[in-house]
């Protein structure tokens, strides 16, 4: 007997049979089929209306808000009964929330045939999890459209040093130098330029919001930060105090130069001192000093003051670089740290105008909300550009802004929520032998052979191999130490990134994760006096991804989930820490017999499609 699946429907008399016989048996499929044919249009009995490989681009929209056409056409494909449901030309079970991206997203979409239910199935776990808030396809499409003509930095109205500063010095020594998505979609939009794409926006006398998404590793840092030095500059070229300042110091120095002179030998203090008119805040420490590191380039050559404050330093160090009276025009801090000043110096914030809350989804958490938007309301009052910047938009942080911020701007990349195209995961069941899960042993041994691996491969130097720089991640800030212990006794240079890790290792290991430098080591897997073999040539950090959310690590090929993340959030920036820039990564998770395997599974699906998680 025919399988079910195979049968036809005659879309006229609603013939059931088989799709051989169907035109010898029932006389409406014979003749709307040879017309379809004779139209080039013949669909194997379907209407022809578009074809459920094509994506309609109001995927997003739910059915109400369709024509009326579509809504009858829809009743009847679900009226109950043998035959509702039948004759559909979209899977009606397909996920149809916007988070699900399109198949022309990935590159092996074309080859899943039964495309709507394996999607259903495919996402069932993410869905019950369900913590990042969707984007549509319609606006993914739009925003793609809008980044495929712009090819360099020239077609940005920046000021000429600003864009000298981030092709000469930020992004020195590269080559072929592209805006990335991010930053071709973000840069025109917070400087007001009209790229001749969608409506012209309009001039907005008050304040602007945006939010920038985009996937991690996209260069969403740049793409905030010279609009933010453009405004910067513009400003300070046409502030009278300033100009005013600039005479009185050149008059002053003249002055003091004077054989005769015995006035003051200091100089009054700048107008921008302790009065920073751009703040951005992220965190941690660490991001702090990697966000700082570009301002500061950019300040090389676009001429501006940045000072980077945070709790690794000192009052006194604090101190003199918010107070220094030459003035200070940009801010990198954290939340807490900026609040405890603000709290002693409340017009700290008094002339602030850009104001970037990097890692948003962090910095809108349950852990620092309360004191961020206590900044937010001292700041707002002076704020002409307000920006929320992150690579996920939990539902939480969608929530707030719709309620906080409903004229935000959202800028967001086709390819948001996307884990990068080019790294891959790898499960390993730990249940079985031979780790009966003992999941120390499976993380060492996954570290053992990617170093065994890579000291296969010499450098040009014979006897030298490159070393590999590892994350592993836990769900736990307690479990780092134990687990870094564990790796440290089966021969691996491991550190734990936690508070309590001395600031100096931390920041000596972090340094060799963030460089683009090659580091190398000896090739022989060396035996220590004491019998125990060592890996020279791996380094391994273990962190949860909030000690490590949002560091540049540029040199990391190979991230270890050691516990099964809890939320696809965590997963996308557990991932992200590899495959940087497009680079090449590869994760490896250990899922043991308490783990969500529905989980992992869904995961690796969607990176293999190249579609967003949800
Ligand atoms: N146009 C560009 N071309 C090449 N490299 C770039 C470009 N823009 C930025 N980069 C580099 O890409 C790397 C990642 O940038 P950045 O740290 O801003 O990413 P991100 O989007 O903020 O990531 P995350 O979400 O993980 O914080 C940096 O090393 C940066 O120098």
């Amino acid at each position: 007997m025919r399988p079910l699946l195979s049968t036809r429907i005659c879309p006229l008399c609603l013939f059931t049979t088989g799709s051989r016989t169907a035109p010898a048996l029932c006389q409406p499929w014979a003749t709307q089929r040879s017309y379809a044919v004779a139209r080039g249009a013949w669909k194997g009995g379907r209407s022809s209306s578009p074809s459920r490989m094509v994506l309609s681009d109001d995927v997003s929209r739910p059915a109400a808000a369709r024509d009326g056409r579509g809504r009858d056409s829809e009743k009847a494909r679900r009226r109950p009964g043998p035959f509702g449901g039948m004759n559909q030309t979209e899977f009606r079970g397909r996920d149809r929330s916007p988070g699900a991206a399109p198949r022309s997203q990935g590159s092996q979409g074309g080859q899943n045939r039964d495309r709507g239910k394996k999607d259903e199935r495919r996402t069932k776990a993410m869905k019950m999890q369900s913590s990042l808030a969707t984007v549509s396809y319609g606006h993914r499409t739009r925003m793609k459209a809008n980044i495929s003509d712009v090819e360099s930095f020239d077609q940005f109205e920046l000021l000429p040093d600003v864009k000298r500063a981030v092709t000469d010095e930020v992004l020195k020594g590269m080559t072929d130098i592209k805006p990335t998505p991010v930053q071709r979609l973000a840069i025109p939009a917070l400087l007001g330029q009209y790229t001749g794409r969608g409506p012209k926006p309009k001039a907005n006398p008050g304040r602007q919001e945006f939010l920038l998404a985009a996937e991690t590793g996209s260069g969403k840092t740049l793409a905030y930060l010279a609009p933010a030095v453009h405004a910067l500059k513009q400003a300070e070229a046409a502030d009278p105090e300033i100009a005013k300042y600039r005479e009185y110091f050149a008059q002053q120095r003249e002055a003091m130069q004077a054989p005769d002179y015995t006035g003051p030998r200091e100089f009054e203090p700048h107008p921008t001192a302790a009065r920073p008119k751009v703040v951005v805040l992220v965190p941690s420490a660490e991001l702090v000093d990697q966000i700082g590191a570009v301002a500061k380039s950019l300040s090389h050559v676009a001429k501006f003051k940045s000072v980077t404050l945070s709790a690794n330093k000192s009052a006194a160090v604090i101190e003199r670089g918010i107070y220094s009276p030459g003035g200070v025009d940009l801010v990198v801090t954290t939340p807490h740290l900026l609040s405890s000043i603000a709290d002693s110096d409340p017009n700290i914030l008094s002339r602030v105008s850009h104001l970037v809350v990097d890692e948003a989804d962090s910095l809108f958490d349950r852990s620092f909300s309360a004191v961020t938007t206590a900044i937010l309301d001292r700041a707002l009052p002076s704020i002409k550009q307000l920006v929320l910047c992150s690579a996920t938009i939990p539902k939480r942080l969608d929530n707030y802004m719709v309620t906080q911020f409903p004229d935000m701007v959202r800028i967001t990349t086709p390819n948001l929520h996307a884990i990068p195209r080019r790294v891959q995961l790898g499960v390993v069941d730990v249940s079985k032998d031979p780790y009966r899960n003992n999941k120390n042993l499976a993380c060492a041994d996954a570290i053992w052979s990617i170093g065994k691996d890579a000291a296969r491969h010499e450098t040009s130097v014979p006897g030298e191999v490159d070393v590999k720089r590892i994350m592993v991640f836990v769900n736990e800030r307690e479990k780092t130490q134990e687990v870094a212990e564990y790796l440290v006794s089966k021969g691996i240079d491991a550190v734990a990134l936690h508070r309590d890790t001395s600031e100096q290792r931390q920041s000596e290991m972090l340094g060799s994760f963030t460089t683009t430098e090659p580091m190398k080591a000896a090739i022989e897997v060396s035996q220590v006096p004491a019998g125990k073999r060592s890996l020279p040539n791996t380094k391994v950090i273990v962190a949860t991804d909030l000690a490590s959310r949002g560091i540049d690590t540029l040199a990391v090929r190979h991230v270890i989930l050691y516990d099964v993340p809890h939320t696809t959030i965590d997963f996308i920036h557990r991932l992200g820490r590899a495959g940087r820039m497009g680079r090449r990564g590869r994760g490896v998770v250990l899922v043991g017999k308490d783990d969500r395997r529905d989980i992992v599974a869904e995961v690796r699906e969607s990176m293999f499609m190249g579609q967003a998680l949800i």
